[in-house]
C-alpha cells in the first residue's frame, strides 16, 4: 500500500526492537492509551530476511527514537506497528490488544510530506475530518490551533507548493495531529530540511510532545535529533536490524538547540558511535 494509501486509510504509527536487557515488563492485558509491544517481530520478503527478531515497547506517552544503518528495517518495523504490513513471526500489540488490522488512533508522517498538490495548506489538514466522518467545526478549531502552535502564520490558504519545506512538514504534522491520535509515527520527518530549520522544527514538536504527551515512534538517521528528543533511543544493527542497544535520555525538557551544553549529550553520542563502529556500520581509520 502506497503511503498516501495509508494515510487515506486513517493509520499512522510504528516502532521496533530486540534483544534489549532492560526492556520493561508489559502488561498485555492492561489497557493503555497509545502502549504498543512488538514482541519478537521479524520480517522476511521472500526468502530475505529484512528485520529482526526484535522486541520493542513504548509507554504511553512515552518518546522513542530508532537510530540505524540504511536498509536495518526500520520502516519495515514501522509499517508492521501500523498494522499495514503482517510479521512474519511475533506480534504487535496496541493498547493490550494484538494488532489484527491497520491502527486508526495513529498520525503517520513520513520524510516526504505527501500533501495533496491541488489543495490548500488548510485543506490538506482537514483531509482527516473528511476521511474519518469528524465534526467539522471541531477539527477547524484544533487545526488553526495546530497551526498556530507549529508557527504556521497566515500560510492557510497556500498550496503546498507555495510553502518552504520546513512548512510543508509542519503542515504534514498538523495533518497527523488534527484528529488527535494516542500515538504518532514520524519515519525521518525532518530527513530533507536543511540543519537550521531542523532545529527549530525539533523543538516545536518537543514543545507539541510535551503538552499532548503522545505515544511516540521516531525513526532518524541524526544522532542529535534522537538525543534531542527521546526518552529512550533504540539503537539497531545491520540488516537484518535487530536492537542491540537502549539509551535512556535523562536530559530536562525543553531541551536546548546546542545540546553539546551537556556532558551527558556527549556521553549518550560517544556511547552510539562506539555501538556504529562495533556493528562495523562505520569504518573509520
Ligand atoms: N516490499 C518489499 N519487498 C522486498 N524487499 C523489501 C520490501 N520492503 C523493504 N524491503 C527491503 O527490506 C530492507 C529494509 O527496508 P526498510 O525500508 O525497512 O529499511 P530502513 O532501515 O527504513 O532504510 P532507510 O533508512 O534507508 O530508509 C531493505 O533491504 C529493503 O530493500
Amino acid at each position: 500500500m502506497s503511503e498516501l494509501g495509508a494515510l487515506a486509510k486513517g493509520t499512522v504509527a510504528r516502532m521496533n526492537f530486540p534483544n534489549i536487557q532492560n526492556v520493561r515488563s508489559l502488561n498485555v492485558a492492561q489497557e493503555k492509551s497509545g502502549s504498543i509491544v512488538a514482541s519478537d517481530v521479524s520480517k522476511s520478503f521472500g526468502e530475505f530476511e529484512a528485520l529482526g527478531p526484535v522486541s520493542v515497547e513504548i509507554g504511553e506517552g512515552e518518546f522513542v527514537s530508532i537510530l540505524g544503518p540504511s536498509g536495518c528495517g526500520k520502516s519495515t518495523l514501522m509499517l508492521m506497528i501500523a498494522g499495514l504490513l503482517k510479521p512474519t513471526r511475533g506480534s504487535i500489540a496496541v493498547n493490550g490488544r494484538i494488532l489484527t488490522k491497520p491502527m486508526t488512533d495513529v498520525g503517520i508522517v513520513f520524510q516526504d510530506h505527501l500533501l495533496l498538490e491541488f489543495r490548500t495548506a488548510f485543506e490538506n489538514v482537514l483531509l482527516q475530518q473528511e476521511i474519518r466522518g469528524l465534526d467539522r467545526a471541531a477539527t477547524e478549531k484544533r487545526a488553526r490551533e495546530l497551526f498556530k502552535k507549529l508557527g504556521l502564520f497566515g500560510v492557510e490558504t497556500r498550496y503546498p507548493r507555495q510553502l518552504s519545506g520546513g512548512m510543508q512538514q509542519r503542515v504534514s504534522i498538523a495533518r497527523s495531529l488534527v484528529h488527535d491520535p494516542s500515538v504518532l509515527l514520524m519515519d525521518e520527518p525532518f530527513g530533507a530540511l536543511d540543519a537550521i530549520s531542523r532545529t527549530q522544527i525539533r523543538h516545536d514538536l518537543e514543545m507539541l510532545w510535551i503538552e499532548t504527551r503522545k505515544s511516540v515512534l521516531f525513526i532518524t538517521h541524526s544522532i542529535e535529533e534522537a538525543i534531542g528528543l527521546s526518552d529512550r533511543v533504540l539503537v539497531m544493527s545491520n540488516s537484518p536490524g535487530r536492537v542491540v542497544k537502549e539509551i535512556r535520555i535523562d536530559l530536562p525538557r525543553p531541551r536546548p538547540a546546542y545540546l553539546g551544553q551537556y556532558p551527558e549529550f556527549s556521553a549518550y553520542a560517544d556511547e552510539i558511535y562506539k555501538t556504529f563502529e562495533e556493528l562495523g556500520v562505520y569504518h573509520f581509520k
